[in-house]
This record gives C-alpha cells, structure tokens and sequence, in this order.
C-alpha cells in the first residue's frame, strides 16, 4: 500500500508516457486501485477469460479494451475523503451554458422520445432507453482532480478514471452492477426508474417507474432461468436505493454457474439489459442505432477486474479433520455499467445520459431526467 500523493505522483509521469491506467474504487470502499499498463500495446478482450479491467463499449459488436494484470503494475492506497463538494456550486457549470443550444437539445430529445412512445403504441417495442450527450467546457481540464472530486463526492459509487490512447479519458461514477463472480457464485441487479432524492429513500413509485423496473427484472430472470449455465437463480423485493442526488428502484438477483468456463455466456445474455437497451433486446437496439443519431461508444457499455485471482483462508470443518486452515485460490470479476459518465476531450466534457421510455412516459418528463442525471457529473467539474 502506497501513499495518495506518491500514487497521483507516479500517475502523472505515467500520463506523459501515454500509456494505459485505470484508478478506480468499489462501492462503499476506502481503498482506491490502479492498474497502469507497462508497455504502449493495445489489448482486447477475445473471450472473458482474459485476466486485468475490461472496458466495454455499448455496441456488444464492437471492441473491447483490456489493461491486462499481467502486462501492468497494481497499486492500492486509502484515499481520505475531504468532505462532501457542495452541490450548489453546480451554478457555475449552468451560468457558462448556451441556453438557445439547450432548447435545441430539449426540443431534439422530446422528438426522440415521442417517436419512441409512438413507435411502442404501434407494438413495435415495449421499452427503448434513449440517450444524448451534453458538452461542457471544463474551466481545469486536470482529469486526476476531477477524479479526486468523484472520489469525494460519491462513496456509493463505482468511481473510476480511465485512461486507454484509443479511447481517450473517461471518468464515471455509476450506481449499477452489471455482474459480480466468485467462484462460481454471481449476483447482478434490476436497476432502473428515477426520480429526485428529496431528504428520504423510503418513498412512493409511480406506476410507469414499477412496470419500467419490473420489466428488466424479469428479462434478466426469464435469460438467466433460459441457459443451462446457471442454477439456483434468486431474488429479493425491489427496494429503492440513492445514487448521487437520484433514487432508483432496484431487485437483487444471484445465482450459480454450473462452471467459470461460463462467464464469457453470462456476460453476453446480461449485455445490454433492458436498463440500457431495451425490449425486445434486437428492435430496441435498432430503433437506438437508427433513431439516437450520435455514437455512446463507451457510455452504457460496461467496465472492470475481470477474473481476478484472490487467495482467502478458509477452515476446513470437516469433524474428523483437524480443524486446519488452508487457502484456496478463487477469481473474481466484478463489473459495473458504464453510466454517470464522460469522456474528457479537447478541453471539454462530453456527459452522456439517458432514461427508459415505455408506452407511459410523457417527453417533457423524460427531458428532465436526462437534465437530473447530467448533474452528477456536473457537480464535480466544478472548482
Ligand atoms: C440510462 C441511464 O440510467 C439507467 C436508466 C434508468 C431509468 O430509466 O430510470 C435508471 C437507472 C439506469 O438503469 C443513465 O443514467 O444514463
């Protein structure tokens, strides 16, 4: 374990060489880790056996990155939290915005989704998840304090900063778990409907948010119940949870694999979920390629440790045992879905947000939420 001023140190000469690195940290840990690759290659994942953090675009086509363990070194250090950034100073961000653009952005998005609540009356589609970006000027364009703004400001995120010379830096801080293995034990959510957070998390859902999470629940339920690769599928109540200033509603779901040699499977039927895409998972995909009329490249992808080998003591109980400890090697994977992010570029930041549609939503409505999750990101490009 190394100090944080060593680390943001050697980081930075690290960023000279443009070499690859990854600084990230788990829901509710104290301790941030880094990966920074040792030579200037490119990786790509072929299979999800590989071992190091993926990162994954939208496109399930398309190609994923990989900062393999083996070709990188691996840091870990406490990162003391200063105090929460004040959520007010957001002002600032909104005072440099070119209100004529946003009406454009306002008017294009309600468009978009109204041919979407459209194109579901005529039963095309149950629910599409549509999207936009939003740039902002960044006054620092210091991606390494951004981060230590994100580390900051929401410890019950995954927080991350990645940095790859194909894809540019992506910082992000995002409440929703695509997948996580040990052994062969997984577990995974339903996540989706939102609304703002005003003081309490035990509150009251509309109709339209129910239905919308209900939907992914039961997609992921019915695909994981579909393969042979899983058993003993479970899952708990909805419950409402806080992410930044928004509440979502969300259904934990875990299971088994029948063995490891199925994640690359797993992955596949979880990526996209209906909390990103849509249903039925094809027409949704087209109406978004044809219909969104920009690329998410990374945003709604997903990223993180993949196949990660951790050695744990166990006791042996057995009776006529001695009662003697021994180690077993697992690995362990643990991803999460690229959302409440941005791409740094130029001197500026691109924010992508999005929210689910379905034959309920009213487009104004729709607008805001986009405008809502924008300032997560928003609140750490302050000062
Ligand atoms: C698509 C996003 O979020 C997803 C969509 C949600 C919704 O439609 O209510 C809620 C949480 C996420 O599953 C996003 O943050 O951009």
């Amino acid at each position: 374990m190394i100090e944080s001023t060593e680390f943001f140190q050697n980081l930075n000469e690290h960023l000279q060489e443009n070499k690859a690195f990854v600084v990230y940290r788990k829901p509710g840990a104290n301790i941030v880790k880094a990966l920074l690759q040792n030579d200037k290659l490119t990786y790509k994942v072929k299979d999800h056996t590989e071992s190091g953090f993926i990162f994954a675009p939208f496109n399930a086509e398309a190609e994923s990155y990989l900062i393999p363990l083996e070709n990188s070194e691996s840091f870990e250090f406490e990162f003391r939290v200063e105090g929460s950034l004040d959520d007010r100073s957001t002002d600032e961000i909104s005072s440099g915005v070119d209100f004529e653009l946003m009406e454009e952005d306002q008017k294009q998005h309600e468009n978009l989704v109204q041919n979407a609540i459209e194109a579901i009356k005529d039963g095309e589609l149950k629910k599409v998840v549509l999207s936009r970006s939003e740039k902002v000027e960044l006054y620092d364009p210091d991606a390494i304090r951004i981060f230590k703004n994100l580390l900051n400001k929401y410890a019950q995120a995954f927080v991350y900063l990645w940095y790859h010379p194909k894809t540019g830096y992506w910082l992000g801080a995002t409440p929703e778990t695509l997948l996580n293995t040990e052994r062969t034990r997984f577990k995974t959510m339903a996540l989706a409907g939102t609304q703002l957070f005003k003081g309490k998390i035990d509150v009251e859902w509309g109709q339209k948010e129910v239905e919308e999470q209900q939907l992914v629940t039961d997609y992921i339920l019915d695909s994981l119940k579909s393969i042979k690769a899983t058993e003993g599928i479970s899952f708990s109540e909805p419950y409402s949870t806080k992410a930044g200033s928004l509440l979502h509603i969300c259904t934990d779901i875990s299971g088994k694999l029948s063995s490891l040699e199925h994640l690359n499977e797993l992955i596949k039927i979880l990526h996209p979920t209906p909390a990103v895409c849509g249903l039925p998972k094809h027409k949704a995909l087209e109406f978004i390629l044809k219909n969104e009329g920009y690329s998410r490249e990374f945003y709604s992808g997903y990223l993180g440790e993949m196949n990660i080998k951790s050695e744990s003591k166990r006791n042996s109980n057995r009776r006529n045992q001695e009662n003697q400890q021994f180690s077993a090697i697992s690995k362990k994977t643990d991803l999460f879905v690229n959302l409440r992010c941005m791409k740094l570029k130029d001197g500026n930041a691109r924010i992508f947000v999005g929210g689910g549609v379905t034959t309920d939503s009213n487009a104004a409505d729709e607008w805001m939420e986009t405008v809502n999750k924008s300032q997560t990101m928003k609140a750490v490009l302050v000062k």
